[in-house]
């Protein structure tokens, strides 16, 4: 079957990563996004502030819209304390096919609940088929117009606590222009924007961080 940008990336953890370790699967897909070929993950710059903000919060229940190929969710499932769980909704089957292998090779397939199908469908079913009450972390990268209708969606489905923490990724590259002038005009959000780069370029890019506050 052809080959497809994802499947090369998995092949470059599996040829250069230690099978369990979390760390040397992140940084093998940096390595491979920086000198072969560049990924729409979070990637280094960004990731470390993702990092941050996740051991800050040390969050019981995540979700996290887009897994792409599962770079993120490695990121974040490996801060989680024991019993924490991530839920990563991915809808391309491919996608989804290439983050389970990269997650299980990392070693943290136990921290994460992978997903397949559109956010729209599956955010409604959290509380009843997936037993979740509220998110304490939403990590979003995904199709970037989707990103206010998901958060509105949540909001409806009473899936926020009070201090829950949305992080967005590409507020500024692609973009999220909707997005952002919700959430920071928004009286139910306290929003910080955290500047850094596009994934492996100079191009500026940054993550939004918001506080529901109820
Ligand atoms: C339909 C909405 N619901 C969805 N539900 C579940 N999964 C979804 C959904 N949307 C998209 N996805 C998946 O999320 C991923 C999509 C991510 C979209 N991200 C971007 O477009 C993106 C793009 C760039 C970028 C920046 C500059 C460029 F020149 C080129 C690209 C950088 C990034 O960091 C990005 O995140 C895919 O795996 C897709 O299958
Ligand atoms: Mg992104």
């Amino acid at each position: 079957t052809r080959s497809t940008r994802p499947k090369r990336l998995l092949r470059a953890v599996q040829k250069n990563a230690t099978r369990g370790d979390p760390l040397s699967v992140i940084s093998a897909i940096d390595h491979f996004c920086r000198h072969s070929e560049w990924a729409m993950n979070v990637g280094d710059e960004k990731g470390s502030i993702l990092d941050s903000v996740v051991s800050e919060l040390n969050p019981n229940t995540s979700l996290e819209l887009g897994t792409y190929c599962g770079y993120s969710t490695v990121r974040i499932a490996r801060l989680l304390p024991p019993g924490a769980r991530l839920i990563t909704l991915e809808f391309n089957p491919d996608y989804a096919a290439v983050a389970r292998q990269v997650i299980s090779w990392a070693g943290v397939q136990d921290k994460v609940e992978l997903v397949e199908g559109p956010s729209g469908d599956l955010i409604p079913q959290m509380k009843e088929r997936f037993g979740v009450e509220t998110f304490d972390f939403v990590f979003l990268d995904h199709w970037k117009d989707r990103y206010l209708p998901d958060t509105n969606l949540l909001e409806e489905c009473g899936l926020l606590r009070k201090g829950a923490v949305l992080l967005a990724d590409n507020v500024i590259c692609p973009g999220t222009p909707e997005y952002l002038a919700y959430i920071r005009n928004s009286p139910r959000y306290e929003s910080r924007y955290f500047q850094s780069h596009l994934e492996y370029t100079k191009v500026e890019d940054g993550l939004e961080k918001s506080v529901f506050l109820g």
